[in-house]
């Protein structure tokens, strides 16, 4: 499990105003690899100070490897990153960044509290230990150990952790996994409070609504390649949002892919699904020319049918 980054005395000055002109984090030609994985094959980035990003992707799709290299806990084998204009270890040792990581470890054996008290004293100029509790609501278990604490309450204190030393830059992989719904919504208006003074958010997530509700700019990757990169409209615009079904029996797959808006049909377990971004204009030309049709139904398209839109016409190898 990686270690906290954050951990370190901080030897910087207050950082209540954006410490440079350079971007929030730059990636020029990124690389990293292990064995025959690409995990991360040539990324470039910028992203400026007071952005909010989200980064999309299927499974193995080299976010946390990137998250890792944006933080200093991994060196690319390529490439540049910088935070800040400065490498990403010394802009985490200057207190600039606040890393969540996803099941970042947390001491065992300690409450809530020692937990808070320890790392407080690591940090050279932190928000006030009240202040990192109201923000991250963990009033009400401050005295519970950290291996009783639920995934939600676990969350919450990795946040804690994370804004301690008040940085400019929010680094968060999966934060909200483990969270209720309304433990989320809590947690995402904390957070919009905390970066309302100008911060850069960099967020991981699985949850293509999320991304929408809370970035002002979604990058997507997958096999370790930027393949899309634009505000929430833009990228929603470009995947499938709904998947109408079918029997299979009495349609043509041929022709159901020329109906309007499809993007992509296919044929698995006795039904027929189209992967269509107009679900209502799809369905009345269905209907209308394909009487043949039964059992039809609409679902929303998951997150994977949507990187499956957007991965469609990426090669496997472009070298
Ligand atoms: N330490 C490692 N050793 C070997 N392979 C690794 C290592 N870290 C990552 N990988 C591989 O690199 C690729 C990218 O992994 P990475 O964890 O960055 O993807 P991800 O987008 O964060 O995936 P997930 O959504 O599942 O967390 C995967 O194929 C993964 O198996």
């Amino acid at each position: 499990m990686a270690p906290s980054p954050t951990i370190g005395r901080s030897t910087a000055p207050p950082t209540d105003q954006p410490p440079t002109t350079s971007p929030a984090i730059l990636l020029e030609g990124l690389h990293k690899a292990y064995g025959s994985v690409r995990a991360v094959d040539g990324l470039d980035l910028a992203i400026a100070a007071g952005e909010i990003v989200a980064v999309l992707g299927p499974n193995g799709a080299g976010k946390s490897t990137t998250t890792e290299m944006i933080t200093g806990l991994t060196d690319p084998d390529r490439g540049r990153a910088e935070v800040f204009g400065r490498p990403p270890r010394t802009a985490v040792r200057d207190g600039l960044v606040g890393v969540m990581l996803q099941g970042g470890a947390l001491l065992h054996e300690a409450t809530v509290k020692d937990v808070l008290a320890l790392m407080h004293g690591l940090h050279a100029h932190p928000l006030t230990l009240d202040e990192v509790i109201e923000r991250a609501d963990l009033s009400t278990f401050l005295k519970t150990k950290t291996e009783k604490l639920s995934g939600g309450q676990a969350q919450r204190l990795r946040y804690a952790l994370a804004i301690m030393a008040d940085p400019q830059l929010l680094i968060l992989d999966e934060p909200t996994v483990g969270m209720d719904v309304e433990i989320r919504r809590a947690f995402w208006a904390s957070m919009r409070e905390f970066i309302s003074g100008g911060r850069t958010v960099l967020f991981a997530t699985h949850y293509l609504d999320e991304a929408d509700a809370e970035a002002d700019r979604i990058v997507v990757l997958a096999r370790g390649r930027l393949i899309a990169d634009g505000t929430p409209s833009t990228i929603k615009s470009r995947v499938a949002d709904r998947t109408v079904t079918m029997a299979a029996h009495g349609v043509d797959l041929t022709e159901l892919r020329r109906l309007p808006a499809v993007i992509a049909a296919e044929s698995t377990g006795g039904r027929v699904m189209l992967r269509t971004t107009d679900s209502d204009s799809t369905l009345r030309a269905l209907v209308a020319e394909h009487p043949g049709a039964t059992d039809i139904e609409i679902v929303s398209a998951s997150l994977e049918d949507a990187f499956l839109t957007l991965t469609h016409d990426q090669p496997e190898d472009l070298t």
